[in-house]
Order: structure tokens, then sequence, then C-alpha cells
């Protein structure tokens, strides 16, 4: 499977022709939005995570499995400003999962659904040969206008990011024992960021509220998600390498591995985007009243779509590098 590219796959696949008018956001997008009779907006997308490439029977509880597979998910529905509302699973059951194990996955979702009030309307389950696949989808809601497309940004508009990067890949390099950490507090906290990422659904609620946003979630690493919005709104972007927000905790590391899991590590379910200058005055206002993270990493500017990385007052072209499945350049 080497030869294959992810992304050119996905160009591969995409309908040129698209049947229904109502069909507002067709593939390429963190989920899909189409109007429905009564003119709201329903907003849906899927995600599969398996056993071997997404997590580890060897460092990863049931529970945990489950509340991450729904939380990559949720993350989606958060990259588009919406609010999450239903959820189905379909779960393909190697024989060396017990069923008390299948139904800690489910009890893991049950946990976050809750408090995002979602419930669970189907599914599907059937018998698979070596690995546990769990595809979830997930349904929110939007209100017309307000949808936080890739496609939203303009030259002139401030570059942003919620939370701390790196953080996830740190934590995965922990458990896989690529690194370690003598400070217990620390790995705990780099791990526990890993296993149960907060999907920023309260942060891209507030967002949607600007005039108009631009919303991609890091599954992938910031590079990846920076070019996918570059692409998409066809402009150029300019971050700067100190002002990504790091946590305390990951800044205790090695200066080139905290380089590579903040630009490329992937799986941070933060949010990145892009508002007007002057929407990005209210947005820090609002983040203050309501108590959540949101730093300025960057600028948008007009030109072809790169990303472009200052460090050390040197600017360098930053590549579409990060997770790529079938993709070995990680
Ligand atoms: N096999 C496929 N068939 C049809 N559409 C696909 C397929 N794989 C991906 N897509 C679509 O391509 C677009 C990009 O998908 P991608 O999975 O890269 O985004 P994402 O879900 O936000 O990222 P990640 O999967 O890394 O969390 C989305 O619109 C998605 O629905
Ligand atoms: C055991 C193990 N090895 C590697 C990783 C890292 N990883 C897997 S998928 C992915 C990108 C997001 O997934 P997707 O693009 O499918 O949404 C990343 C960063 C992991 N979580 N567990
Ligand atoms: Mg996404
Ligand atoms: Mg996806
Ligand atoms: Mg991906």
């Amino acid at each position: 499977m080497s030869l294959f590219d992810e992304f050119s796959f996905i160009h591969k696949i995409k309908p040129t022709k698209i049947l229904h008018s109502e069909l507002i956001t067709p593939i390429g997008d963190d989920a899909s939005v189409y109007k429905v009779l009564d003119g709201a907006r329903q907003v849906v997308c899927v995600d599969t995570m398996v056993e071997g490439v997404h997590f580890l029977k060897e460092f990863s509880t049931p529970e945990e499995i489950g509340y991450k597979g729904l939380a990559v998910n949720i993350s989606d529905l958060a990259a588009m400003a919406s609010i999450p509302k239903y959820y189905l699973i379909s779960i393909a059951i190697p024989p060396h999962w017990k069923e008390e194990e299948i139904i800690g996955i489910y009890q893991g979702m049950a946990k976050l659904a809750k408090t995002y009030m979602m419930d669970l309307i189907g599914g599907d389950t059937v018998s698979t040969g070596d690995k546990l696949v769990i595809t979830v989808t997930v349904i929110g809601e939007i209100e017309k206008d307000h949808i936080g497309l890739r496609s939203n940004a303009m030259p002139g508009d401030v570059v942003f990011v919620t939370g701390t990067l790196g953080d996830s890949a740190a934590g995965l390099d922990l458990l896989l024992k690529k690194v370690s950490v003598r400070d217990p507090n620390i790995s705990h906290f780099l791990i526990n960021r890993h296993k149960y990422p907060s999907p920023r659904v309260k942060e891209g609620r507030y967002l949607s509220k600007m005039e108009r946003v631009a919303l991609n979630d890091i599954s992938d690493g910031l590079a990846s998600e920076l070019h996918e919005i570059a692409e998409a709104s066809q402009v150029s972007i300019k971050i700067e390498f100190r002002d990504i927000p790091k946590s305390k905790e990951i800044l205790t590391l090695r200066e080139d591995l905290i380089e590579k899991w903040v630009l490329f590590g992937g799986e941070d379910f933060e949010l990145v985007g892009t508002a007007s200058v002057d929407s990005w005055s209210f947005i820090k206002k609002i983040a203050k009243e309501n108590d959540f993270q949101i730093s300025k990493i960057g600028i948008v500017e007009k030109g072809p779509a790169e990303v472009w990385l200052q460090r050390d007052k040197v600017e360098q072209k930053l590549k579409k590098s990060g997770y790529n499945h079938f993709k070995q350049d990680r």
C-alpha cells in the first residue's frame, strides 16, 4: 500500500457532479452540511479507528478507546462550528475481543455523549479477522450562514489555534516508549492529552457568532491542517513558531522533539482557523469572559496556497507533512 496517498485518493473518488442542490459542503471539509426541509442545516461526518493504527490494547483500556473514538468525531462537528446531536456506531469485532471489553468501549463513548447531550441512534455489528475496527458517524446542527468552512479564510485574517499543541503526540511517544520522562506528573498530563482529547465544541460555537470564520480541527498535525485551509481558500498562511501555544509540560522536553510534535504530530483535536482582525479583538474578549484558550499564531496573505513558518527571524516554507495513512514520512 506504500504507493497509496490518502489525500490524492480522496480527490480521485470525489464526485464531479452533485445531484442535490441542498448540499452546501460536498467532500472536502471536516463534515458535510446540507439543508433540510425546514431550512435548518444538518452536519454529518464519519471517522474510523483501527486497532494497531489508532490505538493499541496494550496501553489503552476499552473505555479510553471508546471515549477517543467519539471525541475525534465530535471534534469534526466542532470544526464546522456545529452543535453535536446524535451518533451511530459500526463495529467489526475480531475473536480476541471479549463482549465485556466491547461494552467497555460503549461505556467510554456514553460518558462523553452525556457531556454533549448526544443520543446513540444506531449502528452495525459484524465479525472480522484480526483487528477491531470502530466507525463512528456523528450528526449535528448549525444555523444558516455560520459554518466554519475551510474555504472561509481571506487575506488580512488572523490565524488562531485553541488550547496547546503537541501534547498528544508527545503522550503517544511516551506510551510507545520512544521517549521517557522522569516526572510522573508530566507524563500523566501528556498521556492524558493523548487519550482524552477535548473536542472544542464550546469554542466552535462562540466562533460561529463571528460574521465569517474558517475552521479545521487538528487530527493530522498543524502543518497539514493549515495547508488544507490554504488550499481550500487559495491564500498564503504565515505562522510564527514562538506564538504557537505549548503546555508547560511539553516545554520540559527536548526542543527538536517539541518542534516535530507541535507542527507534525497530530491528534491534538484543537481547532485552527482564521478570522478578520475586527472579529479577532472580539474573540479575545469572549475567550477571556468564557474561560477558553485561543491564541494568534499568524496571518493570512494574498498569494499561492502555501504555508510559511517564521522561526528566529528565519522564514521557511512548511511542507504538508503530518499524519497521512499509507505514507511513512513521519
Ligand atoms: N473513502 C472516502 N470516500 C468518500 N469521501 C471521503 C473518503 N475519505 C475521506 N472523504 C472525505 O474527504 C474529506 C477529507 O477527509 P479527511 O478524513 O482528510 O478529513 P477529517 O476527517 O477532518 O480528518 P481526519 O480523518 O484526519 O480526522 C472529507 O470531506 C471526507 O468526508
Ligand atoms: C498505536 C498508535 N500509533 C500511532 C498513532 C498516531 N496516529 C494514528 S492515526 C493519526 C492521525 C489521525 O487519524 P485519522 O487521520 O485517521 O483521523 C495519528 C497521529 C496512534 N494514535 N496510535
Ligand atoms: Mg477534521
Ligand atoms: Mg476523516
Ligand atoms: Mg487524517
